[in-house]
């Protein structure tokens, strides 16, 4: 059979006539480019179909322009065009189109003391979306930390100013001896309780912006949590972590809006939503708090 003569289901006209309001592929494999490192993403590509006489888009065509990400780095420039020809190959079909690419990056992090460092990755989504009201661009990127409870920190410290009226009552404080108590499990009786955390940021880009900040993003999340997880660890870094943890008590609460403050604090988003959740140890359960500035869901 020639080429010519093979059927197209596409162009015949549906039982039902219906508008639709996305259809596409999700899953594509795709190696990109961003932040200098080639990573391998799952792409979701759609278009709307808005003439509800048409059978069906054409996935061969959005599949075979999504591969110029795989040569060119990744940013809302790439993005847009792609979008455009998404757009271009549906003339007269849809009129918005939209890319999400899912992945992994993996960096490179010194450990807090020692000179050591390792990787950690930082699982990431960007979207795109090109449509009547223009185009946008939105970065989302999980970040973990370590969470200490405050509560549970003042409770420790009290049961631990208690042992001390035990163990001390009626004697002369003596430096050697209360220095050596200090050091000793029956000293520090309590200890309070610390999770693991995830903080689940969405940005959406500003028009200005030429590419897409996802290390400034993590960057700042973790300068203002101060208790990101580590990757190499010998007992100085530990003690090291031990320390910003007590600086840093944090309710699920005090870490969105530390979060909150730091990503009003920057020029690239005219938007965002954010989520962390705080994996208690206290608890079966977790403890989650949410914030938003200009999000909608459009
Ligand atoms: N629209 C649509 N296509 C599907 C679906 N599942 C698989 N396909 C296949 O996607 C393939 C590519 O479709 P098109 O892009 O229209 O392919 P084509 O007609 O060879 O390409 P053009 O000449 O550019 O239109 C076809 O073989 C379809 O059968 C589906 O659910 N919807």
């Amino acid at each position: 059979m020639n080429a010519l003569t093979l059927p197209d289901i596409a162009t015949q006209i549906p039982a039902h006539e219906q508008a639709l309001d996305w259809v596409g592929m999700q899953g594509i494999a795709l190696p990109i480019n961003l932040a200098g490192q080639r990573i391998n993403t799952r792409a979701d590509v759609g278009v709307s179909l808005d003439d509800g006489n048409a059978r069906g888009i054409h996935m061969s065509r959005l599949y075979l322009a999504l591969h110029a990400l795989e040569h060119n780095a990744l940013n809302p420039a790439t993005l847009q065009q792609l979008l455009g020809e998404f757009l271009d190959s549906h003339q007269g079909l849809s009129q918005q189109a939209s890319i999400t690419l899912r992945g992994e990056t993996l960096l490179s992090r010194p450990a807090l003391v020692s000179p050591l460092a390792g990787w950690k990755a930082y699982p990431f989504e960007v979207r795109a979306r090109q449509g009547s009201w223009g185009f946008h661009v939105e970065l989302q990127v999980e970040v973990a930390y370590s969470s200490t409870c405050p509560c549970s920190a003042a409770l420790a410290r009290q049961l631990i100013q208690q042992r001390f009226i035990e163990d001390f009552a009626n004697q002369p404080l003596d430096h050697a001896h209360l220095l050596a108590w200090l050091g000793s499990p029956q000293g520090i009786v309590a200890t309070p309780h610390s999770q693991r955390s995830y903080a689940t940021l969405q940005v959406r880009l500003h028009e200005d912006c030429a590419e897409l900040p996802l290390v400034e993003l993590i960057d700042a999340a973790e300068q203002a949590l101060g208790t990101a997880v580590q990757t190499a660890v010998k007992r100085a870094d530990e003690q090291a972590f031990a320390l910003a943890n007590g600086q840093n008590l944090m309710f699920c609460e005090d870490a969105a809006r530390r979060l909150h403050s730091a990503l009003r604090e920057q020029t690239a988003f005219n938007a965002f939503h954010l989520r962390v959740v705080h994996a208690e140890s206290l608890h079966a359960h977790d403890a989650v708090a949410v914030s938003r500035w200009n999000w909608s869901n459009t």
